[in-house]
């Protein structure tokens, strides 16, 4: 493998928005990474379960790291030149709606991890659901649940008024992390694309995994505007030009869930192939083909991948685990028993056991497959 530029090699950009950081990579022709940079944003507490996000740190962090991995690039000896499109994975779920007039957010991200839905959840259940839990898995493949968007949309039309009033004006965005990005990277108020992917799509609740299309059925049970949403692409074709940042000009070209996006890259592409990543949560992921399958155990259908407009969708199970990085962050910011994340390898290895003792992270409820929004570590 060699980092060394040549005059031809072509260069693949990529920006990963995750929950506890963001980095931006850049690829040669033999895949190898030959420039990066990546930097930490900050979750907001501001309420017992409630988890925020600045939508326009993310926003300003995404532009840093360009920055940065465009210096490193040439630094390097490259050319931003050769840089022939952009990919962009994100933490899914995560909600932001904005004002397409003024630019503005109208509130702060509101993270997958937040539980502030959980009565709400509970309403949908208990009301409309009759009592099942699972009553959209036929349409979507996932439970009612705080981890998706809709609720998170439905909260926030429920009680921020600027949003309502946006929503009256027909001014107000909904997007998941990536349509957010996009809509800002192709030009915001000027000229931004309003777009998100099959793969983020299909964590909305929203979405119907069958047509990837937004669900008239799903819409009308949150009772969401489809005014607010972006339109679907696949996961795979042109979404727009970058406007500003040192990507100038640069074609967006790929959008992945980020779990999605790990998927494909470790190259999960046939049937009963899987993967499990650790990041702020562990996410393991089952390739099931092109056929739309349930579980009965708690499992999620979501999509994997659909490789152009044309392109048959590939499906996944999912088992999601909330906490599993972030577990360790924990172990540093509150009980304060280690200085940084290496630090914790070193510390399990002084002792012989656990002494009978467990510790379940339960600190957003459990998500696969018991869906508990009240167990708490
Ligand atoms: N050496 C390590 N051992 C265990 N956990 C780590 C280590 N380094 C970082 N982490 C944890 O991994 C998480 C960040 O991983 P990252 O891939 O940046 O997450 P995300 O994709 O969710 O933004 C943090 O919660 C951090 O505490
Ligand atoms: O930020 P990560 O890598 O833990 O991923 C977050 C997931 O996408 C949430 O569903």
């Amino acid at each position: 493998m060699t980092t060394r530029p040549t005059e031809e090699e072509d260069l693949i950009a990529t920006l990963d928005v995750g929950t506890s950081s963001i980095r931006c990579l850049i690829f040669g022709s033999q895949r190898q990474v030959v420039a990066k940079h990546q930097i930490d944003i900050k979750r907001l507490y501001p309420h017992p379960s409630w988890v925020e996000q600045n939508a326009k740190e993310i926003i300003t962090k995404s532009t840093e790291c360009i920055q940065g991995a465009v210096t490193e690039l040439t630094f390097a000896g490259y050319k931003i030149e050769k840089i022939k499109g952009l990919g962009i994975s994100n933490q899914r779920e995560t909600t932001v709606v904005w004002d397409k007039v003024s630019g503005e957010p109208l509130y702060n991200a509101i993270l997958w991890l937040d539980n502030r839905t959980a009565d709400l959840a509970e309403f949908f259940v208990n009301g409309k659901g009759q009592g099942e839990r699972d009553c959209l898995q036929d349409i979507c493949g996932l439970p009612i649940h705080p981890y998706f968007s809709a609720l998170k949309l439905r909260w926030l039309m429920d009680n921020v008024p600027t949003v309502r009033e946006a929503i009256t004006r027909n001014t107000c965005l909904f997007g998941t992390v990536d349509s957010w990005v996009i809509w800002n990277l192709t030009g915001g108020v000027e000229s931004g694309v309003h777009r998100t992917d099959v793969t983020n799509a299909s964590r909305t609740m929203l979405m119907d995994l069958r047509s990837l299309q937004w669900s008239e059925k799903l819409l009308d049970f949150f009772d969401i505007p489809r005014a607010v949403l972006p339109v679907i692409h696949s996961s795979s074709q042109l979404y727009g030009a970058t406007v500003g940042t040192a990507f100038a000009g640069k074609p967006i070209a790929g959008v992945l869930g980020d779990q999605m996006a790990s998927m494909l890259g470790h190259g999960c592409i046939t049937p009963g192939t899987a993967k499990n990543t650790y990041g702020t949560g562990c996410f393991l992921l089952a390739n099931i083909g092109e056929e739309v399958k349930f579980s009965k155990c708690g499992l999620l259908t979501t999509v994997a991948y659909q490789l152009g407009p044309g392109a048959k969708p590939v499906y996944a199970l999912e088992g999601s685990v909330a906490i599993a990085g972030a577990v360790i962050t924990w172990l540093q910011q509150n009980l304060t028993i280690i200085q940084k994340a290496e630090d914790a390898d070193e510390l399990a290895n002084t002792v012989q056991d656990n002494g009978g003792i467990y510790f379940v992270p339960a600190f957003s409820g459990l998500y696969a497959p018991y869906w508990d929004t009240e167990a708490r570590g």
